[in-house]
C-alpha cells in the first residue's frame, strides 16, 4: 500500500522527501512538523490541487470543491456548502433521516439480507462517471421541475440543490448545471464512503480488541438502557465511543495520503527551494503513528484520548485525518454523527466476535 511504502521510504530518507514520479516533482511529508509547515506556515502557497486526469473526468473539469483550483470560484462554493449544508444547524436538521437510516441498517442485519458487499469489483472510471452523471442529473432535473411548478419557493424547505439553483438564477456568481452536478458528486462521494469506511475500521478494531468492545458497549447500553433504542439525543454522552472513533482515525485515516496539494509559486520550506507546481503528498497515516508523538503508536488504545485535548480539527498536526488549513475537510460536523450513530446502534443491538471464538 502506498502509505506504508512511503512511510518506509521516509524512515530512511526523512520526513521531507523529494520523489520524482515520472514528470511530476513530488514532496512527501511524513511528520507533524513538516505537515505544519505545509498546511499552516505556507498554507496559502500550497492551497492548490494538482491537475489530475481522473479528477478532470469525474468532477466536470475540476469544478467541484475538492479539485477546484484555489481562488474565487472554490471560495464561493466552499462558503455556500459550509453555511448551507455542513453547518451545525443543518447537520442537526438531518437527524431524523440519519435515525431512520440506521434503523434500516439494524433491520437488514437482523434479517441477514444484503450484506454481501463485493469490495473488489472494479469499474472503469468512465462507466462510473456515466452512472453518477445520470443520478445527479436526475436529481437536478427533479428539482428544476419542482421549482418550475413553484413548490420550493418557501426558503425554509430549500435543500442544497434548490439553493444552488437559486444562486444560479440570481446570478450571484456564474454556476452552470455541470458545476451543480460536480458539487453534488462531491457530497455523495466525500460524504458516504468515508464515513462507512471509518465505521468498518472501528468495528474491526473493536472485534480484535474485546476489552475495548466491552467497554464501549457497556457505555452505549447504559446511556440508552431505558429507551430500547439508540437515537441522537444521547450520543453526546458517549465519551468513550468518541475516543474509540478518534483512535480509529489515528490508526486508519480514511484518506491516508490526504488529497494532494500543489504549490502556486516558488517558496522555501525547511531550508529547501520548492518550485511552483510541486506536488505535495501528506502522509497522515504515517503521522498518526509517529513514535515521537505517540506512545506505543501501533497499539489500539482509545484511552490515550481520554482527558486529552488532542483533536482532529486541524490544529494538532500529529492527528490530521481531516487535513488542515484552508483545504481542511469542510464535512467534519456532517461526518461525525454518520459514524457515531451507526456504531452506537451496532453495539447496542448486537454482540460481536470473530468466527471460531
Ligand atoms: C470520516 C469522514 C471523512 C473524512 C475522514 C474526510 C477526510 C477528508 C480529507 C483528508 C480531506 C482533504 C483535506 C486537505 O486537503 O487538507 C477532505 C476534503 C473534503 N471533504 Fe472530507 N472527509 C470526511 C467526510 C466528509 C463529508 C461527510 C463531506 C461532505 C458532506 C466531506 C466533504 C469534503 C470536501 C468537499 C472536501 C474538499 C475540501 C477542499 O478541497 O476545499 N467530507 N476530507
Amino acid at each position: 500500500l502506498p502509505h506504508r511504502t512511503l512511510r518506509d521510504l521516509a524512515t530512511k530518507h526523512g520526513d521531507f522527501m523529494h520523489l520524482q514520479l515520472g514528470q511530476v516533482s513530488t514532496v512527501v511529508v511524513s511528520s507533524p512538523e513538516m505537515a505544519k509547515e505545509i498546511m499552516k506556515t505556507h498554507d496559502i502557497v500550497f492551497a492548490n490541487r494538482p491537475f489530475l486526469v481522473v479528477a478532470k473526468m469525474t468532477t466536470y473539469e475540476c469544478t467541484d470543491i475538492v479539485f477546484a483550483p484555489y481562488g474565487t470560484y472554490w471560495r464561493n462554493l466552499r462558503k455556500i456548502c459550509t453555511s448551507e449544508l455542513l453547518s451545525a444547524a443543518r447537520v442537526a436538521s438531518f437527524r431524523s433521516i440519519r435515525e431512520e437510516e440506521v434503523l434500516n441498517l439494524v433491520e437488514t442485519i437482523k434479517s441477514n439480507e444484503g450484506l454481501a458487499v463485493n469490495l473488489t469489483e472494479k469499474h472503469r472510471v468512465e462507466k462510473i462517471h456515466g452512472e453518477t452523471d445520470r443520478i445527479v442529473g436526475n436529481i437536478l432535473n427533479d428539482h428544476k421541475e419542482s421549482r418550475a411548478k413553484g413548490r420550493s419557493e418557501d426558503e425554509d424547505k430549500e435543500d442544497l440543490v434548490d439553493l444552488l439553483l437559486r444562486v444560479q438564477e440570481d446570478g450571484e456568481f456564474p454556476l452552470t448545471d455541470n458545476n451543480i452536478k460536480a458539487i453534488l458528486f462531491d457530497v455523495f462521494s466525500a460524504g458516504s464512503e468515508t464515513s462507512a469506511t471509518a465505521v468498518e475500521w472501528a468495528m474491526s478494531e473493536m472485534i480484535k480488541n474485546p476489552r475495548v468492545m466491552t467497554k464501549a458497549q457497556a457505555e452505549v447500553r447504559q446511556v440508552f438502557e431505558g429507551k430500547g433504542n439508540v437515537d441522537e439525543t444521547g450520543v453526546h454522552q458517549l465519551k468513550y465511543l468518541k475516543c474509540v472513533i478518534k483512535e480509529t482515525l489515528r490508526l486508519h485515516p480514511v484518506i491516508p495520503l490526504l488529497i494532494p496539494r500543489e504549490s502556486s509559486k516558488n517558496c522555501v520550506v525547511n531550508g529547501f527551494e520548492i518550485p511552483a507546481k510541486t506536488r505535495v503528498i501528506v502522509n497522515a497515516w504515517a503521522i498518526g503513528r509517529d513514535p515521537n508523538y505517540w506512545v506505543e503508536p501501533e497499539k489500539f488504545e482509545p484511552e490515550r484520548f481520554v482527558n486529552s485535548s488532542v483533536d482532529f480539527m486541524g490544529t494538532n498536526f500529529e492527528f490530521i485525518p481531516f487535513g488542515a488549513g484552508r483545504r481542511i475537510c469542510p464535512g467534519i460536523l456532517f461526518a461525525l454523527p454518520n459514524v457515531e450513530l451507526p456504531l452506537a446502534q451496532l453495539l447496542f443491538h448486537f454482540d460481536w466476535k470473530l468466527p471460531g471464538e
